[in-house]
């Protein structure tokens, strides 16, 4: 699939989703190629969202970009062939929720999608160094997952900047992503600090115009390489 990075992900847990497929080609048609799905199970987190299903309706509505699907969900081995079915193009796990990571990281890789590692925010990143190698992609989470429209957390800007710095003395080759609270106002200094996929959700779905706002997002994300 082809994207250039930095590249913006609207999270379409702040879609209306009386209008999902309308929303998500908004998005796309404003230049967006990847589309973020948060899957939320009420256990692991104190907030329960949508399944599968949504995933392939939004695959449908927009069947060119790229869906990343973030689970917070317990026992996420259950459930990953499922959401590949959905046409998720990369599967993101949570290393609180995976007591067998490496296991879990080679389960999703053997479906062909892309294989990716959240950490919450109170984290260390130390803990996942051990399967950093294995992984496609590292989300550093910004808020507290659960719940959109959150404050991004500081802190992470510095948990970007170390993400990096393993990756180039390791070699290794996983995207960093970011995800909550991102928006206009602090786009530009994330992705100036490594970040490569950002996830937006309220910024773009609660926006007056949609293809108005990805297209701003994105154009600060352009400029944060000059
Ligand atoms: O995973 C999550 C929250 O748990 C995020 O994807 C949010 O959905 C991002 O939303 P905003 O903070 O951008 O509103």
């Amino acid at each position: 699939m082809n994207f250039e990075l930095p590249v913006l992900a609207p999270s379409i847990l702040a879609a209306d989703f009386t209008k999902l497929g309308e929303n998500i080609q908004d998005c796309t048609k404003a230049g967006a190629s990847w589309i973020h799905c948060d899957i939320m199970d009420g256990h692991f987190v104190p907030n329960i969202s949508f399944g599968p299903s949504v995933v392939a309706a939004a695959k449908k509505a927009a069947p060119e970009a790229f869906v990343d699907v973030h689970l917070m969900i317990e026992n996420p081995d259950n459930f990953v062939e499922d959401f590949v079915e959905a046409g998720a193009d990369s599967i993101t796990v949570h290393y609180e929720t995976c007591p067998h990571l490496h296991r879990t990281i080679q389960n999703i890789k053997k479906y062909g999608v892309m294989a990716g590692v959240a950490i919450n925010p109170a984290t260390t990143i130390s803990n996942i160094e051990p399967i950093l190698g294995d992984a496609d992609l590292v989300l550093a989470m910004s808020v507290n997952p659960g719940f959109g429209g959150q404050s991004f957390i500081p802190a992470t800007y510095d948990r970007i900047k170390e993400l990096a710095r393993i990756r180039d003395e390791k070699g290794y080759s996983y995207l960093i992503q970011v995800d909550g609270g991102v928006n206009l106002r602090n786009i530009t200094k994330v992705a100036k600090a490594g970040a490569e996929v950002l996830v937006a959700g309220s910024s773009v779905f609660r926006a007056e115009d949609i293809t108005t706002r990805v297209e701003e997002l994105t154009e600060k994300l352009s400029s944060s390489n000059e």
